[in-house]
């Protein structure tokens, strides 16, 4: 698919995360079950898949067709960044056909010395034609990956980089100001919890909307349950 089409398919739609690292429940050694969620966010009618890891990014391609946002989740020592922090990631994932590679292009420590300009600008020249997401925290941070060629921004990192805001829900006003800004989709991602939050992300300027672990993340959604059950007066 084209950048465009791609685009038009996903406009004010949502699109599902479907990850599971090692450590969660949902997380198989043996063999990825996320394609099982995949199926299910497909048949629910999402356009587009959020993914971690090349296992899960093949799976879900081959199990629904559907064009796939692929990431990479790694710690190395020295990195605060841990979603797709070097070439070598990005390699790989364009290596199994992504058609979007999300990117962390915060500010947070790099432990190759390599500014986070330095390695858009080194990711861009690799791949002119790959479609690249910007996963952001702030709104300065938001206005640099546009301005640095990525082609879509989202607010994947807001209350995940230690100088970020701490919200419990979405982070309405950053879509919001961003969206004022830039001229490239900006993708609201992080804490959608319901459909209503879904909602106002598209109204405070969304061009489209990323919900995991409330679709995806068993534990999470059990456990928010629990918690006001325990909580009542
Ligand atoms: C911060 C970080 O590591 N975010 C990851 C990025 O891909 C995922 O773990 C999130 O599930 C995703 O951003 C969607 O957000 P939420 O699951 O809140 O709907």
């Amino acid at each position: 698919m084209t950048k465009q089409e791609i685009f038009d398919s996903i406009k004010g739609k949502v699109i599902v995360s479907c990850q599971a690292v090692p450590g969660e429940p949902l997380y198989v050694e043996e063999k990825s079950i996320m394609y099982l969620m995949a199926r299910a966010a497909k048949r629910a009618g999402t356009p587009m898949i959020r993914t971690s890891s090349i296992r899960d990014v093949v799976a879900i391609k081959e199990e629904t067709g559907l064009p796939v946002i692929g990431l990479i989740k790694i710690n190395y020592p020295g990195f605060e960044s841990f979603i797709t922090p070097t070439m070598k990631e990005v390699d790989e994932l364009a290596e199994v056909g992504s058609d979007i590679i999300a990117l962390d292009c915060t500010d947070m420590k790099r432990g190759d010395g390599k500014s986070i300009e330095e390695f858009m600008t080194e990711v861009r020249k690799k791949y002119p034609d790959q479609i690249l997401m910007a996963d952001i925290s702030t709104y300065e941070e938001g206005v640099r990956a546009w301005k640095l060629g990525m082609d879509l921004v989202g607010t994947t990192m807001s209350g995940y980089t230690p100088y970020s805001v701490k919200l419990n829900g979405p982070d309405y006003e950053l879509v919001k100001r961003l969206a004022e800004t830039v001229d490239i989709p900006v993708i609201g991602e992080g804490r959608v919890h319901s459909p209503e939050d879904a909602v106002k992300m598209l109204e405070a300027g969304a061009f489209a909307v990323v919900v995991g672990g409330a679709i995806t993340r068993p534990m999470e959604i059990a456990t928010r349950f629990i918690k006001a059950v325990e909580n009542r007066e």
